[in-house]
């Protein structure tokens, strides 16, 4: 392995050694914080109590990582260079993006949240095909971390150990999407949807299940589990949907491609879309390729 590589497969081990154990304090401090905080994020969305507090825990632990030079999230302006001599040789040059609480909405409701993190090797923003690695935590009924890397996509259980250590067991190991599609999961208001999506919706709820829970990483997961697709789609007041290309589109569209499915925004793949900056959203639209591919004929053909 030359240092280059080393220092990549250890900025990629450490960022999930440390996602992991943040995830138990993350989960375990949510009760005092269903409530507003007094800030807006970069989008406009005002902030929960929970999302301050997992970007800082998040911010801190990963700011301390040998060979990582930026720190990114939804919640903040502007990458934080936490940037030092990485002591494995090479240049700093990995960054890290993170959405430190996925669907927050969902708090008050006590429903599905998560964490979503990608390690890109570049600065930021950056294309998803830099993205080295990807992963995301399900804070579901128990704590789950899935993480994609070149050598395929695994899912580990995360609970808390003695002495407030964490333990981490893999529980599926070389995912992929099942072959015969199962749920869908469609955000945004039917009103509001583009007469191509319609269509395609129109088609699909006779087809599959609706599995839908307001976090994209719990409705994501749902996908990876019994295959289908999930779609924050273009809406009428929103031609670039909701979900943020850096933070949340582009790691799950490494995610899904490495479990052997696609991601589209409508047009082209995800992973291929050129940043224009940190915040920017896009249209996602994720699952099984031949899904994927419906969608796109049918978005085309109705604009
Ligand atoms: O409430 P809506 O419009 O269905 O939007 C839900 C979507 O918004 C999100 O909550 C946005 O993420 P954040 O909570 O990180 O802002 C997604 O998780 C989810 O897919
Ligand atoms: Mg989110
Ligand atoms: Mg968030």
């Amino acid at each position: 392995m030359s240092g280059s590589d080393r220092l990549e497969a250890s900025v990629i081990e450490s960022v999930f050694d440390a996602v992991a154990e943040t995830a138990p304090e993350i989960r375990a401090a949510l009760p005092g914080r269903r409530v507003e905080s007094d800030r807006e994020n970069p989008s406009g969305e005002t902030v929960m109590a929970a999302d301050v507090h997992a970007d800082e825990l998040l911010e801190e632990r990963i700011g301390l990582i040998d060979g990582v030079s930026g720190y990114a999230s939804e919640e903040r302006e502007t990458v934080v260079d936490v940037g030092s001599e990485p002591k494995l040789g090479s240049e700093s040059r990995y960054a890290v993006a993170v959405d430190p609480l996925d669907g927050s909405s969902n708090l008050r409701s006590n429903n599905a949240m998560g964490t979503v993190v990608g390690v890109y090797d570049g600065s930021l923003p950056a294309r998803g095909r830099d993205l080295v690695a990807a992963g995301y935590v399900l804070y579901g009924p128990i704590t789950t971390m899935v993480v994609a890397t070149a050598d395929g996509v695994r899912e580990e259980v995360v609970t808390r150990g003695g002495d407030e250590g964490v333990e981490r067991s893999v529980v599926r190991e070389s995912i992929s999407l099942p072959s015969d599609p199962v749920v869908y999961g469609f955000g945004g208001r039917v009103p509001d949807w583009t007469d191509g999506f319609r269509v395609f919706a129109r088609e699909i709820e006779s087809e599959l299940k609706l599995r839908y829970g307001g976090a994209m990483v719990g409705d994501v997961n749902q996908v990876l589990t019994y295959g289908g697709i999930f779609a924050y789609p273009a809406l009428a007041d929103a031609p670039n949907g909701k979900l943020r290309l850096q933070f949340e589109a582009n790691p799950i569209a490494f995610i899904i491609e490495r479990a052997g499915g696609a991601a589209s925004d409508g047009t082209e793949a995800i992973l291929d879309v050129d940043p224009e900056e940190l915040h920017q959203r896009v249209p996602l639209h994720v699952g099984n390729e031949q899904l994927v591919d419906r969608l796109e004929a049918a978005v085309e053909s109705g604009q």
